[in-house]
């Protein structure tokens, strides 16, 4: 790993490289699913969805919506994740900044999981309704 690495220098496109970085974006999801209870939650969350979702034999367009739930939980959790890291890094002792960074981080993914139950409920009411 060069440590010095700029990251606005141009570089030549390269699919050695390219597979090396979604290896490497693989890895981080591995290491989020190894290292984090939160992510352990997402999971089980997304398998119920995905089991009653085949259980219902919901429509192709509330796929669409239960996908797009879970993804921006996922998305919101590996970026607040990522950024917990990087403040441990800036300032492993207490700092105001870094409370408010972490809690701010930790709200977005309560916003993301509060709308995706939203989602969830309007999606499969009908279904339940209908037996
Ligand atoms: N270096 C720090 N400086 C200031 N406040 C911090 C620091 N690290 C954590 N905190 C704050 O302390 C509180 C608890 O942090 P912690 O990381 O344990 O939260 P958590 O959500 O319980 O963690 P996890 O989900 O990883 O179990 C949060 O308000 C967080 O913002």
């Amino acid at each position: 790993m060069n440590e010095t690495k700029n990251v606005g220098t141009p570089q030549r496109f390269s699919l050695a490289a390219r597979s090396k970085s979604f290896g490497y974006a693989i890895a981080g999801i591995a290491f989020m699913l190894k290292t984090q209870h939160n992510a352990w939650l997402h999971l089980a969350a997304s398998v119920i969805v995905v089991g009653l979702g085949l259980y219902f034999n919901v429509s192709s367009a509330d796929w669409r919506w239960l996908v797009a739930a879970m993804v921006a939980v996922w998305v919101a959790e590996t970026i607040n994740t990522a950024v917990e890291y990087v403040c441990d890094v800036v300032s492993p002792g207490y700092a105001i900044a870094v409370k408010h960074a972490k809690d701010i981080g930790a709200g977005g993914v309560l916003i993301a999981a509060a709308g995706a139950v939203l989602i969830g409920a309007l999606t499969f009411w009908p279904y339940l309704q209908n037996g």
